[in-house]
């Protein structure tokens, strides 16, 4: 289906709904990755349907890893292969999608055979060199074609023998993430220690919880060491996915532009994503915020600017962006140094974009101030690009609701994560609940 070049935003009042947002990309992918190394049939439910998570099927597919799909791409069956991958030798495409590469990478420099990861252009400026490094200090062989650092990566995968080696937690944790995962499959013990100071922490307990949900235990310690036994195999099992929070964030954000109240279903404090602490974000900003055990309700209510370290919980630094650009007095970002290396420059193209209606950003290295516009003969629609960046698009929508006049180009770049973004926020404007 193709999608309309750009889409207008239309204004509304308080938005009263609850929604159920699509299942996680970073759990989804993770599952697969775990069921494909298991012997036997894993059943995933509530799993996400995306570019992210199609590309890794379908990588799994040429690998000769079958992955039946039903419920609309729900409910996904995997036949595991135990580390066997049936095919020794495959190209794979694997799009944007940084969980899919990083972690195929890891997984099949486990195995035996020789394979090929590529993806779309930005994908060949996105950072893989540390991870292949780590790999080959445990008996891989793995490498840049181009000798850039970046994907394409070229695997002649022998296993892993195991042993000790460092890993960088700097640039992206998806890169411990990935080792972990495959660190049960080396014939003896990992000992990885990681450099320098771990970004996006709570993707590495996700990644143990879903190890430990499949049957292998890793202690996390203090996230800077870890020692993974060899020669393990993971469970296969039914698994149920939680819905995505990253996404969820944007209809708590509706909630805070618009005065409204949104019940976000199916995310409670104690969910595997770290993005649930996003509404911590809005309830220092004047919000309410009210957490039941499977669902969190944020109510908007007059937003004051806030400074806030978001190293933790980056995918929602966008979403917070636009928040603070209806809040009173500026608000300070830090510690997303790391966003520069995402789909797009979230630090620079956020600030040009969020300059468009009349406010000052000011850049770091590592965040942002927003300052916003202080007289509404200042704060105004625009035209938004959106950089081939699905969180662009979601986020940036958001002042639609609010400002007459904001167009939002590529809508059809939130496919990344989420097709039906557009469709199911019209339908929380409507009121009710969206959702299964
Ligand atoms: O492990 C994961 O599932 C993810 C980790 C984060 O990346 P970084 O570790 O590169 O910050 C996050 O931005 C990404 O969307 C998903
Ligand atoms: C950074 C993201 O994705 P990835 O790194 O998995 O491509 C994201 O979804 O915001």
């Amino acid at each position: 289906m193709s999608s309309p070049d750009s889409i207008a935003i239309q204004t509304c009042g308080p938005i009263h709904g609850s929604i159920r947002p699509p299942g996680s990309k970073s759990i989804t992918n993770r599952a697969l990755i775990i069921a494909a190394l298991a012997a036997g049939k894993s059943t995933l439910t509530g799993a996400l349907a995306s570019e992210d998570t199609q590309v890794m099927i379908e990588s799994l597919a040429r690998l000769g890893i079958g992955v039946e799909e039903s419920q609309a791409g729900t409910t996904l069956v995997i036949h595991g292969s135990g580390g066997n991958i049936p095919q020794r030798q495959a190209d794979l495409f694997v799009g944007n999608s940084g969980t899919t590469v990083r972690f195929l990478t890891a997984m099949l420099a486990a195995c035996q055979g020789t394979f090929r990861l590529d993806g779309i252009a930005r994908m060949r400026e996105r950072p893989i060199a540390d991870l292949l490094n780590t790999l080959n200090a445990l008996g891989s062989d793995a490498t840049s074609e181009q000798k850039t650092g970046c994907p394409p990566v070229l695997i002649r995968a022998r296993g892993l023998t195991g042993g000790r080696a460092n890993i960088r937690g700097d640039v992206s944790s998806q890169f411990l993430s990935a080792l972990l995962m495959a660190a049960p499959y080396a014939r003896e013990a990992v000992r990885v220690h990681v450099d320098g100071v771990l970004v996006s922490q709570p993707y590495v307990h996700m990644t143990l919880g879903l190890m430990r949900a499949f049957g292998v235990n890793v202690d996390p310690g203090d996230l800077s060491q870890f020692t993974i036994p060899g020669a393990q195999q993971y469970q296969p099992r039914e698994y149920a996915i939680e819905p995505d929070a990253s996404a969820a964030s944007y209809f708590w954000g509706a909630a805070a532009v618009t005065g409204g109240e949104v019940t976000v279903r199916g995310l409670g404090r104690a969910a595997l994503q770290g993005d649930v602490d996003f509404v911590d974000c809005l309830e220092k900003m004047g919000c309410e915020v009210c957490a039941q055990e499977d669902s969190i309700t944020v109510v908007g209510k007059p937003l004051r600017g806030i400074e806030v370290d978001m190293n933790a919980i980056s995918d929602t630094a966008q979403t917070l962006g636009v928040v603070a650009l209806f809040a009173k007095g500026a608000t300070t970002i830090r510690g997303i140094a790391h966003v520069r290396h995402k789909e797009t420059d979230r630090i620079g193209d956020l600030a040009r974009e969020l300059r468009k209606f009349g406010a000052q950003v000011d850049e770091f290295d590592d965040g942002m101030r927003i300052t916003p516009p202080t007289s509404y003969a200042n704060f105004h629609g625009a035209a938004i690009a959106t950089y081939n960046d699905h969180r662009m698009a979601m986020s940036l929508a958001l002042t639609g609701l609010n400002l007459p006049g904001v167009v939002i180009h590529d809508p059809g770049c939130t496919a990344k994560t989420y097709p039906h973004f557009f469709s199911d926020l019209t339908k929380l404007i409507a009121g009710g609940d969206v959702g299964s």
